[in-house]
This record gives C-alpha cells, structure tokens and sequence, in this order.
C-alpha cells in the first residue's frame, strides 16, 4: 500500500488529504502537525476549520485510510510521499522583512525529514513558495541525508477557502512540476497516478519545477489584480455616478474577459494575496526587475487605499467623526463560508473605525471572540505563524464587543458596515433593524449585498462600493 504522509494539518493539508483518502482507498495517509490542539480537533467531531463539505468527507475516511497524527517522525519515516503544507508567512524582520517569505518552518521540516528518513522519498511542496525553493530544499535534503535519494515536486494548491471541498472534487487543473530527469519524471509520474483516480488525465498539468513554483504566485497575484483593477473602477463609479455591479456584467461578458472574480469589495483579504504578492515583488527586486516589482506592488497599494476608502467614508458621512458612536460590523471573516480571518479587511477597516474612537459590535456567525480579539490586538503578519507561536494572551480593545446575532449588534447602533457576505446578512429584518437604531441610521455595505433601495425606502442611508451615491452621501465627501 502507498503511504503519504502531510506534515501539516491546516487550511490545505487537512482538506486536500481528506479528499485523497476518499478518492484513493488504496492509498494510507497521516497528516501531521506539531499543534497537539489541531490534531485533537481533527481527531474530534468539532473539525479545527469550517468548511462545507468536509465533515462527511472526514468522517468517511478517518480511521479507514485518513489519520491525523501528532507522531511526525513515525509518519514520515513510514511515507512513500511526503507533502509539505507548512505555514510560510511574510518575514518580520531581517532581510526582506514585510516581503519575502519566511521559509523557517519549510527549512525545519525539511532537515526533520532528511534526519529520520531510512528509504528513498519523494518530497512534494504543497505550500506556496518563492520560486527556486526546490533548490534550496534539494539541498537541505541532500546534504543531510545519509545516501538516501529524494525526489522533488512543486504541487501547488489552488482551492479556495469555503469551497475547498468542491475545489478538490473537480479543479480545473491539478499542476505538478518536477526535474526534468529520468528520476524526477519517475517521482512526477507516481504523484501524477494519485491524482488520476479522480482527475481527468488532461487536467493534470506537468511543468518543469520552476514553472510550477511561479504558476502557484502568478495565478494568485492575476486573480488579486482582477479584485484591486474592479476596486480601483468602483471609486472612479463613485465619482461619476457609474454603478460597478453593471460595468462589471458588461466588462465580464467579453468572452477574453469573463464573469468571474469581479466583484467590488471593501478589498480582498485572505491567507495568501497579499503575502504571495509580496512575496512576487521580492522575488522581481531580487533578480533586478524594479518595474515588474513596482507593477505588483500596486495591487496591493489599491487594495489598502479600498480599505481606508471605506472607513474615510463612514466618519466623513456621520459628520466627520465616530467618536463614541456605536457602529455594527456584520461579518469578520475574510469572506463567506469560512471562519479564516487572517489578513480580513474587517481587521483594517475596524482599526481604522476605532482609530476614530467608534465603540464596535461585532458579530460573525463563525467567528469568536477570542479570536477577533486577537486579531485587532495582534502585529501584522503575525497571525500566520503556527498558532503556539502567536501571542497567547493579547490584550483586550476595550472599545470592542463581540455578539452572537446581528439584531443585537445593531440595536442603538448608528451605522452598520457590512463586511463579509454572508448569506444571512441577506434576509435579515431591516425594518426592525431600523426602529431599533439611532437616527439618522446607515448601512455602509462593503460587499454589495443588500437591497439598497428597499433600504433607503425604509428610511436607511445607503452607501454601497461602487454605486451611484445618496444625495446625503455626495454632500459629506470622503478625502482618502
Ligand atoms: N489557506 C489556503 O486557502 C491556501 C494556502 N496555501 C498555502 O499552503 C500553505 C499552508 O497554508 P494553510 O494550510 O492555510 O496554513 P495553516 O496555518 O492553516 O496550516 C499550517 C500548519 O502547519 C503546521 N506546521 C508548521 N510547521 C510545522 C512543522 N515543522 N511540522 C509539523 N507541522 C508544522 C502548523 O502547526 C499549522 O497547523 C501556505 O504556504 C499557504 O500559502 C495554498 C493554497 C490555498
Ligand atoms: O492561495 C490561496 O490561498 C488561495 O487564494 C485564493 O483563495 P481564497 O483566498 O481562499 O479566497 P478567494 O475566493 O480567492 O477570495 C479572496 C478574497 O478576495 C475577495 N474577492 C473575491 C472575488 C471577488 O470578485 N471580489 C473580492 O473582493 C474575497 O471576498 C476574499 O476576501 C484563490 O482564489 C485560490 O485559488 C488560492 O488557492
């Protein structure tokens, strides 16, 4: 029986070798990670991440051909495969600090790997990597490994957060980059006929390494370039009373263009845009391209100018200050269906709120207290660390409550921010909202989910990004 080992039980290890071991019975496989609290969760009825679909997939395979395991070494020593889905976070400090990426939990787990190994390997990298990473991991493998051969692969991963499970069913692709040796096609082959149990054989997509390493940073900087280009034409919309819902439709039915990934937002946000992105600009420094790196570094610029376009225009609507005000934000998490918070524009754009000494209510249907907490108390780029090694006890933003249902969250409020796009937010009683809040009261939707007008008939302000503005709106200008 093949044996694959994942070190790394997170947002991509967890699901992606679930749906291994459902796809492949023949095939073992132990995912591993040195949080004790993360395999006890994945171990347990109550999952570590919120992900529809994953529950029945886990609960299929756990125990049959699925382990999730704190034993790293054992696993490893025992794997025909080893995928590597370790966190790599933006570097804080040191050289290339706020850019390039922090390879340290890659560079321990590859020399763990090196050290217990006693048969020949193929290693796989799963997380997203700078390109040329392969070699530096060649080498940390070969040095340290005692006569044993290991082959390398760059599998990166594309799911999306809240639909991982359906991501995983049918991708449109399945990339795999390898040497191209005798060897490293042999090692592309083997990871090539795990996926053909269930991924057509012309999805499956095989490149040398580098250009797998470069695919994984290039498609998500091309995917957050669509977000910053719509965000960018929502405050043009704005300006000259545009409505970006329809630009989009008519931008997106161009064949070349397509519908997809545009839509206005209060920016994107998310575990891996930015980081990747900044992670590109680096690379392009590096190698002597400052233009290329400039280009990129530009989505990111937009995307914060989005977020502080957002908080200008809530203070500048409520008379230019929401000092002590109570403001209702609906939704925390980075996007709908998830709990991921991590580099949420919620975060920016509830600093900003608070940096104005607005009092917040927060309620997301699955996000914590403790965790919104430790968002808004936290460095940045530190949440994406091994949790053991984020700030245990983060002090508390005193001017921040967090509740357990929207209707609470607003009540005397006088504005609401939506900021995640929850279905939920959808169908809520407006009209009761209303009555309960101070007046004048507004909706600041940052995800172009409501009812604009049937709000403004109840008696709301209405801002929504990109959209034609409310007379109210046009007389309190937002200066960025
Ligand atoms: N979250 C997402 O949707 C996607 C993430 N990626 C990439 O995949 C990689 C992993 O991301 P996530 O799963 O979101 O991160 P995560 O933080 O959810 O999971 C990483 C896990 O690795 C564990 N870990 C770190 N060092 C370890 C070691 N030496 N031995 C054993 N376990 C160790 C941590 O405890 C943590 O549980 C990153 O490079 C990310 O950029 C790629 C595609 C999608
Ligand atoms: O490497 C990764 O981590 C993953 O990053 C993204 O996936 P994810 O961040 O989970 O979610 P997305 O659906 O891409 O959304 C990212 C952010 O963009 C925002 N967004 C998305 C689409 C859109 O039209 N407008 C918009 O503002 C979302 O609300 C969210 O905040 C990519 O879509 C995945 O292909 C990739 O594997």
């Amino acid at each position: 029986m093949v044996k694959i080992c994942c070190i790394g039980a997170g947002y991509v290890g967890g699901p992606t070798m679930a749906v291994i071991a459902l796809k492949c019975p023949s095939i073992e496989v132990a995912v591993v990670d040195i949080s004790k609290p993360r395999i006890a969760a994945w171990n347990s009825d109550q999952l570590p991440i919120y992900e529809p679909g994953l529950d029945a997939v886990v609960k299929e395979c756990r125990g049959r051909n699925l382990f999730f395991s704190t034993d790293v070494e054992k696993h490893v020593f025992e794997a025909d495969i080893v995928f590597v889905s370790v966190n790599t976070p933006t570097k804080t400090q040191g050289l290339g600090a706020g850019k390039a990426a922090d390879l340290t939990y890659w560079e321990s787990a590859a020399r763990m790997i090196a050290d217990v190994s006693k048969s020949d390997k193929i290693v796989v990298e799963k997380s997203t990597v700078p390109v040329k990473t392969a070699e530096a991991i060649e080498k940390i493998l070969t040095h340290n490994s005692k006569g044993i051969k290991f082959q390398i692969l760059s599998n990166p991963e594309f799911l999306a957060e809240g639909t991982a499970i359906e991501d995983l069913f049918k991708p449109d692709r399945v990339l795999i980059g390898g040497r191209e040796t005798p060897e490293g096609q042999k090692a592309l082959q083997t990871l090539k006929e795990v996926y053909a149990h269930w991924v057509p054989e012309e999805r499956i997509l095989t490149t040398n390494l580098w250009s797998a390493e470069l695919s994984k940073l290039a498609a998500n900087a091309f995917l957050a370039q669509r977000i910053s280009s719509v965000n960018a034409m929502s405050a043009l919309c704005e300006a000259t009373g545009a409505n970006i819902q329809q630009v989009s439709f008519a931008v997106g039915t161009d064949t070349r263009i397509g519908p997809k990934f545009l839509n206005a937002s209060v920016g994107f946000g998310g575990s891996c845009f930015q980081k990747d992105i900044l992670n590109l600009v680096y690379i392009c420094e590096c190698n002597g391209l400052p233009e290329v790196a400039e280009y990129w570094k530009q989505v990111i610029k937009i995307n914060d100018y989005q977020k502080s376009r957002f908080v200008n225009r809530v203070v500048s609507s409520m008379f230019n200050t929401v000092s002590s005000k109570k403001i209702a934000i609906l939704g925390f998490a980075f996007k709908k269906d998830t709990g991921d918070t991590r580099e949420t524009p919620a975060i920016d754009v509830c600093k900003g709120l608070l940096g104005d000494k607005a009092n917040l209510s927060i309620y997301d249907p699955q996000v914590t207290e403790d965790q919104i907490q430790r968002d808004l108390s936290m460095n940045k780029f530190d949440w994406d660390h091994p949790i053991h090694l984020q700030p245990t006890s983060p002090s508390t933003v005193k001017k921040v409550s967090v509740v357990w249902d929207a209707y609470e969250a607003t009540k005397d409020a006088h504005g609401i921010c939506i900021l995640t796009e929850w279905d939920e937010f959808k169908k809520l009683d407006y009209q009761r909202i209303y009555e309960n809040m101070q007046k004048p009261a507004f909706v600041f939707d940052g995800r172009n989910i409501v009812d604009a007008d049937k709000l403004r008939d109840i008696g709301f302000i209405v801002y929504s990004i990109g959209k034609p503005l409310d007379a109210w709106l046009k007389d309190m200008p937002a200066v960025a």
